[in-house]
């Protein structure tokens, strides 16, 4: 996959710069990055999709919703109850922080882990565009596996959900998933046995994964319990 950068991205993305679309087009990029109502987005050029951005402020995951309406998210209710004077989640797969909106909107901090360059400095824009306090959201570029493993803080809860391949119907869906699985392929089964792993041994109360409704569990793992929803379940793993 060629990813064309186009004028106004920030510096150090893996990418061929490109003074345009046309040429993007020419040299043979199937994505761009750039920047579009002051968003850093990602899109096809010459294609008629609505470019790719962060989008943490609007929308059912915006941070901002209500914690009496978030708390009836199957997410929510699979990461457990928040303790008393606040708790962290680590989300180690962070992608585009819409699950780690809705963790923040239920009153969580959490900690976004990003290994991918591309994804992480649209979700750096998105957090910069949305207002959030560090506080809320902090985002890290990182590989997850060897962050969990130094973390001296421990977290309540870490939360991943790693990429799989195809799993929604929804063409909306399938075009924003098909465009971030070009950057951020599916992992080897020793690299999602080895991420559960390291955040099995960092929770204090429960690792929570997100799985396609009928995928098999991760690494082969049994968890302690499911929620299941329409499309996806949530994989619980109680570590404490
Ligand atoms: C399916 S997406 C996550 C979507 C996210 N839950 C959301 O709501 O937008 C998976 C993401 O995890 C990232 N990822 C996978 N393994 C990782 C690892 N070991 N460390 C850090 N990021 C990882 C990928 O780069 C990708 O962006």
């Amino acid at each position: 996959m060629l990813l064309g950068l186009l004028p106004g991205v920030p510096a150090g993305l893996p990418g061929t710069p490109v003074a345009d679309e046309q040429a993007a087009l020419a040299a043979g990029c199937s994505l761009v990055l750039g920047v579009r109502d002051d968003a850093l987005s990602l899109w096809r050029p010459g294609g008629p999709e609505a470019p790719l951005r962060v989008d943490l402020t609007f929308g059912r995951t915006g941070y901002r919703v209500a914690p009496e309406r978030v708390r009836h998210e199957k997410l929510v209710r699979a990461a457990g109850a928040l303790p008393e004077g606040g708790g962290t989640v680590i989300d180690a797969t962070a992608g585009l922080g819409r699950d780690a909106a809705i963790l923040a909107a239920a009153g969580w901090q959490v900690i976004l882990l990003e290994r991918q360059p591309v994804l992480h400095a649209m979700l750096a824009d998105g957090l910069r565009r949305a207002g959030v306090p560090a506080g809320r959201m902090a985002l890290v570029q990182a590989d997850a596996t060897g962050w969990l493993a130094t973390a001296t803080e421990k977290p309540e809860v870490v939360y991943l959900d790693p990429m799989f391949p195809q799993r929604e119907k929804s063409a909306a869906v399938k075009k924003e998933l098909a465009w971030v699985q070009q950057l951020a392929p599916v992992d080897s089964s020793e690299g999602e046995a080895g991420l559960l792993a390291a955040a099995l041994a960092c929770a204090r109360k429960r690792v929570v994964v997100k799985r396609p409704l009928r995928a098999p569990v991760l690494a082969g793992r049994t968890p302690s319990h499911q929620l299941t929803g329409k499309t996806v379940r949530f994989d619980v793993y109680v570590t404490g």
